[in-house]
């Protein structure tokens, strides 16, 4: 606990009785309840959730810094008083397969109808993508997804939605969140039950056709997959992504695939694998020993939300996990040559390999810069629709999150999966794989290897200790890291980039806690995670020993 004034610690300690009277109705039970760690506890009562790098996620359990009954609710009713102006406001909202989730949804729709807000609720679970479709195809004023991506199961999470399909920035989030901290008694808010909702109509499921359309838009922008004998094994992670990308599959008329059947089976407590985040090679163990039981080409794996997708490609004989920015280069390269129109534009994030930069404006792209989140992405592509004269051809970022067509404004691992499928399956006759192309790529471009560091610092004196690393390396910034000499740094936060010589000039980005700092032969940047309560340390280098020289550095940073 951080050092509390006793008034506050006082205040804290009231607030708590209140919330523990309170346990019956909140979704969490007094025995899980009282098997937490009293520094669990204090952890629930200090603070509030806040949005983040992807809406709001917190772990699940009773007290104003978890997610339960009462601090969902106290979501949905400011979502229903920023949208009051409104008469006939429309929310989409979509849940994933996380415990509480179809609850945490109903809560909400109850709440929102309760304040005269139409709801349109997805009647299964859905991926991420689907929700974005469905908040822009219904004209809704706004959208709810509730899911924590690929947090662990202890974790759940709101993520909302604009009225053009991407998650809300800065500003609007900002304004949300003083209507939602401007309300105080949170035990107490109004909320018919979620079966009237629907009998009164106020509240509908989200219709067949509706998500028939959204498969639609993905079969139509999909190039034929050509005939091969490409064999690939699929897992959802137990999440979203099935039986959705099995039946896009075979619509496709691509049958050359095998699904992880104990994995695809939704689970919120992901019991299969060590994480779910196909960013972690572990998370591909299964598909792996399926994989190689008949060779097959390619592992794909989406997180539960079905935002994120990750690959291992069979290449002589080993299976080659590639990360989001070998990934992102492949995707983009194959984009931009079948790219047949106006002007292309790629955006991609500050944290990501500056290889898709090099590739783009080769193949005569601009590329756009934004910071670490997709709802940035999201925002430029808005932008970009008054200009007949511009096209968005492809968003991405290191974190394994794709997009190819604006029709959804997150990142969207369905559509990926049927064009990367499509790209491998060509291959596969020439007798290349997608290990083939990303040498030839560092071939034309030049090599750049990538490593990601994150470290966990759990709770509040967590935040604190991630606060001060970060203060620390700003406070000092390096001037030669190793054997490389800093040429240039960049302080997102003070917006101010530096020269080796002294000059400096103004970054036109947001601000944002992210220190990034630049070599002849890459970049290295650290910055804390918005949705996890961990600090990341970006390594994108041209070394063939990329894996001890970050680590050196990270331990360095991180006085290891
Ligand atoms: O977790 P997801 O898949 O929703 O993804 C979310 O988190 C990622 C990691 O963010 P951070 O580094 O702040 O943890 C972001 O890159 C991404 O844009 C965002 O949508
Ligand atoms: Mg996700």
């Amino acid at each position: 606990m951080p050092p509390n004034t006793q008034q506050t610690r006082k205040v804290i300690e009231v607030e708590r009785t209140q919330w523990e009277n309170n346990i019956e109705g909140s979704f969490i039970t007094q025995e899980q309840y009282d098997r937490l760690p009293e520094e669990e506890k204090n952890d629930a009562f200090t603070g509030t959730l806040a949005f983040g790098t992807a809406g709001i996620r917190g772990k699940i359990g009773l007290g104003p810094n978890r997610l339960n009954r009462y601090t969902v609710e106290k979501v949905a009713l400011g979502i229903a008083h920023s949208l009051k102006d409104d008469d006939d406001s429309l929310v989409v909202i979509g849940y994933d397969t996380r415990h509480f989730s179809p609850e945490f949804a109903q809560a909400m729709t109850s709440v929102l109808v309760t304040n005269n807000v139409s709801v349109k609720l997805s009647k299964q679970y859905i991926s991420t993508p689907e929700l974005s479709f469905h908040v822009r195809e219904h004209n809704a004023d706004l959208g709810v997804m509730i899911t924590a991506s690929h947090n662990p199961p202890e974790y759940n999470g709101i993520k909302v939605y604009g009225a053009d399909g991407a998650q809300l920035i800065d500003r609007p989030a900002s304004l949300l969140s003083e209507k939602i901290n401007a309300i105080e008694d949170i035990f107490n808010i109004a909320a018919i039950p979620f079966e009237e909702a629907l009998e009164n109509g106020d509240a509908g499921y989200i219709s067949t056709e509706m998500e028939e359309l959204y498969k639609q838009r993905i079969t139509a922008f999909i190039p034929e997959i050509p005939k091969s004998d490409l064999k690939v094994v699929f897992t959802s992670l137990h999440g979203t992504s099935v039986p959705i990308v099995p039946e896009l599959l075979d619509t496709l008329g691509f049958n050359g695939y095998q699904l992880v059947e104990e994995q695809c089976r939704p689970d919120g407590d992901f019991p299969s694998v060590e994480s779910p985040n196909p960013e972690n090679e572990s998370a591909f163990e299964e598909a792996r020993t399926l994989g190689k039981k008949d060779e097959a080409d390619l592992l794909i794996a989406t997180d539960p939300d079905a935002d994120r997708i990750g690959v291992q490609v069979l290449h002589n004989g080993e299976y080659v996990h590639l990360n989001g920015n070998q990934l992102g280069i492949l995707l983009l390269n194959h984009r931009l040559d079948n790219h047949d129109g106006p002007s292309p534009v790629v955006i991609k994030s500050i944290v990501t390999s500056d290889l898709g930069r090099k590739i783009a404006e080769d193949k005569g792209a601009e590329m756009i810069e934004v910071l670490t989140g997709f709802k940035y992405i999201g925002e430029q592509i808005k932008m970009l629709e008054d200009n007949p004269e511009k096209q968005f051809i492809f968003g991405y970022e290191e974190s394994y999150g794709f997009l190819l067509e604006p029709f959804v404004r997150d990142k969207d691992a369905i559509q990926i999966v049927p064009y990367l499928v499509s790209m491998a399956s060509a291959l596969k006759n020439e007798g290349r794989t997608l290990v083939d192309v990303l040498e030839s790529i560092y071939e034309t471009y030049g090599r750049r290897m990538e490593v990601l560091f994150s470290h966990t610092f759990e709770g509040t004196s967590g935040k604190e200790e991630i606060n001060e690393i970060m203060r620390q390396f700003r406070t000092n910034t390096p001037k030669k890291l190793d054997r490389r000499e800093v040429v240039m740094s960049e302080d997102f936060k003070t917006q101010t980039r530096t020269y080796q010589d002294g000059r400096t000039e103004k970054i036109e980005l947001p601000q944002a806690d992210v220190i990034k700092i630049h070599f002849q032969d890459g970049w290295i940047a650290l910055r804390p995670s918005g949705t996890e309560p961990k600090i990341k340390l970006y390594a994108s280098l041209d070394s063939e020993h990329i894996e001890q020289e970050a680590k050196f550095i990270n331990d360095m940073i991180f006085g290891v």
